[in-house]
Formats: C-alpha cells, structure tokens, sequence
C-alpha cells in the first residue's frame, strides 16, 4: 500500500497490521475478565475505543487520574496481568501497547499469551478482583495462573515497553502465532505499572460449520472476518471503521478522505446537465466468507457537508493467496452496484441495483469524489464449498497489503 502525504507527513511508522481490525474493542463486545489489581485505574481502559486522554490536575482518592490500566507499585516479587476476552474469536497479527500519558508509571516490560477457551473453560475464571476478598484474591491467584497453564501460549514474549510521550507512546509488537484462531488473550506486564490502551490487530475467523448456506449474512461485517486490504486515502477516518458491527457514532467512526485538491478539474457538467465526476477514491474488502451478494447497503450518517456525489461497488472472485489489484478498471472486476447518488446523513438501500455476478471473495467501494461515508453492508449468502478456502491466515493478507 503506497503511503499518501497525509501519513508520510506524520513521521510515524506503524506496521501493516496494524491496518487490520481491532478485536480488544470494547464495542466490539471485548471484556476484562480478570485483573490481579487495578488500584489507580481499571483494565477495562485498555478496551475503551477512543483515544486516551489526560486531565491536568485531576485526582481520584487512590491517586492521580489515568485514563488506562493502572496497578499499585509492588513492594513484593512477581507481576500484574488481565483476562482479556475478544470482542470476536480471530487471528492476532500484533498489537500496539499505547502507554499515553503514562510517564514515570509505565509499565517497563509486557508479554502477551493467547488461549481458545470453551464457555466451560472461561466459567472457571474468579470474577473480578473488585468482588473478592484479599484471601479469596490469593487463592484465585493461583487458580488463574494453574487455569489450563497448557492452553495459554505465548505470542508475544517479555519485550520492553516505552514511556507515554507523545513520540514514544505506541509500541508495536508483532505476534508469533498470527494464523491460530484465538478467543482470550492474557496480557502481563513486568513488573507493574500503566498501560492506557491495548489495540490488538487482527482478523475475525468465522466457525465455517456453523454457517448456513441459506442464511442472508453481512459477508463483509468485521465480525464474520470482513479486512480492508487498502485504501487510496484515509485522512480523517480508516475504512475499517465502515464494517464496524455498531451503530456509527460520530464522524470519526467511518472513512474520510482529505478533500481532493484536483476538484476544480474533476467536476463537469455533461451536454444533458448532468454533473460527470472524473476522480474518485476506494477502499478494497476481502470479505469474511466468500459468497453471493444479494444486497447492499451503505450509510452517510453524520457526513453532511461532505457526503460523496455518489458510490459504487465492484466485486470479483480470486484464490485465497492472491489480492486483486484495487486501482484496475476491469477484469477482474465487475459491477455489482453502478454508481448511485448519495444523501447528506442518510441510510441507503440498494439492493435491488445489486447484480448477481455469482460468487465474490473481494468488494471494492469506490466513492467519487470525495468525502465521508459511515458503513457499508454487503448482503449475502456464504457459499460453503468455497467457505473453507477463506480460513487463510492473515499473515497472508498482511504481506500483501
Ligand atoms: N503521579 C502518579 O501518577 N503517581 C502514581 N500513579 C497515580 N495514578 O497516581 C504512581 O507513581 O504510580
């Protein structure tokens, strides 16, 4: 993916993964499950999907006020850690340990260990420390650390974190194990200390079995493994955020792109009056399971003084090992939506434009000019014989970003 000027102006280098889905998102359903301590602030900060912030001079009556996790300074050997459930079972590609505004408390060392547990497994977990005693805190201590020690394998190993300055604040970190569907992570950090977010960058991997090939499902929803692959620009918003499974929330929560400073020159108006758009912009999808599109749907809330003119969406079928080209005219795409207007703040239907152009692994939403849009549903059924061939794992995907 060729960085734009927007990112290359930034100075900052982040990894392709972290591209992918966040599956410690906290809308997405992620959960803290258990903390050793949370003394200045909760773990579950570590899930929160804004950005963290700081509130100069504000004090809590345990301490400062942090916006992330934060345990007491240990005066005894050992370490803090946390349950993490995902928000939805998937690959981890890596994970960004965010320590803002944690300066003289940062946690100095993390690891990182993932487990596939059963609804049985997870019961066997105490609850949260805020509901126990000190003694039964102990002794659950060491239930969690006995709790199938053989499930948990380590993904990421002890690595230093940096301090939460503005230019030291992200740590990248890639994971070993990035194609093993994982459903816990347990996140440790030597010997305590702060961490205001976690994000954990991956790839939902849908129970293939448990489709139904009858069943119309939004195959392109960040919940059943929908990835954005690339993107011509993502100035104000990335988008991912377009297959999120919520409801947007503000104009941050889809894809903006920067104002096409070309505008004066793509705008025409035809001999019939109507205005011909001659730029654009797109975001590729490899959708979660390959299948039918029946549907289509796609959302402008909050974007009023810069919706798009209009959309339309292609598809195409290739391998599971190959990536199609985003920027081609034709083959191999087509059309499954011909370019359609759009409103200021609205939700569209339009799957009774769609065109069946039979089974597709990867959409391209191409908007044109410019301009924000909030989601994008593609409607479909899974096809199960090539279902199985969509189980790839990321590290794929990743190299071809
Ligand atoms: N000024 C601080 O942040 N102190 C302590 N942390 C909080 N949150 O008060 C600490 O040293 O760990």
């Amino acid at each position: 993916m060729a960085l734009r000027p927007s990112q290359i102006a930034t100075g900052e280098s982040r990894p392709r993964f972290a591209e992918l889905n966040n599956l410690a998102s906290e809308k997405l359903g992620a959960r803290i499950l258990f903390a050793t301590d949370d003394w200045f602030a909760v773990a579950e900060n570590l899930l929160k999907d804004s950005e963290a912030e700081w509130r100069e001079g504000e004090f809590t009556k345990c301490g400062k006020w942090m916006d992330g996790w934060e345990t007491r300074r240990k005066r005894k050997p050992g370490h803090d850690w946390c349950i993490i459930k995902l928000g939805v079972a998937g690959e981890v590609a890596g994970v960004d340990v965010d320590t803002s505004f944690f300066t003289g408390n940062y946690v100095p060392r993390v690891s990182l260990q993932a487990a596939t547990l059963t609804k049985e497994e997870e019961n066997l977990i105490p609850k949260r420390k805020s509901e126990m005693g000190s003694e039964a805190l102990e002794k659950d201590l060491v239930a969690v650390a006995r709790l199938g020690s053989e499930k948990w394998q380590t993904i990421i190993p002890i690595t230093e974190a940096r301090p939460g300055y503005r230019d030291t604040c992200h740590t990248f970190l890639p994971s070993l194990c990035a194609s093993t569907r994982y459903t816990h992570l347990r996140l440790n950090v030597y010997p305590d200390g702060g961490i205001a977010r976690l994000r954990v960058f991956g790839r939902a991997l849908p129970d293939v079995s448990q489709v139904s090939p009858s069943k119309v499902m939004d195959l392109v929803s960040l919940r059943n493994g929908g990835v954005c692959l690339a993107y011509s620009d993502a100035h104000y918003g990335h988008p991912r955020n377009l297959i999120s499974p919520w409801a947007p929330v503000n104009m941050a929560d889809g894809w903006e792109t920067a104002r096409r400073l070309d505008r004066p020159s793509i705008l025409k108006e035809g001999a019939d009056g109507v205005l011909q758009v001659a730029g654009w912009e797109w975001a590729l999808f490899k959708l979660g399971l390959p299948g039918t599109v029946k549907g289509l749907e796609v959302d402008t809330y909050f974007f009023k003084g810069n919706f798009p003119d209009s959309c339309r969406v292609d598809g195409c079928f290739v391998s599971d090992e190959e990536v199609p080209d985003p920027a081609l005219d034709g083959a191999p795409w087509l059309p499954i939506l011909p370019s359609q207007k759009l409103k200021p703040n609205a939700h569209h239907d339009f799957s009774k434009k769609v065109r069946d152009i039979g089974v597709v692994s990867h959409v391209r939403l191409v908007m044109a000019p410019d301009g924000g849009i909030s989601r994008l549903k593609v409607l479909g059924t899974a096809n199960p014989s090539v279902c199985s061939a969509s189980s790839s794992p990321s590290s794929v995907l990743i190299s071809k970003l």
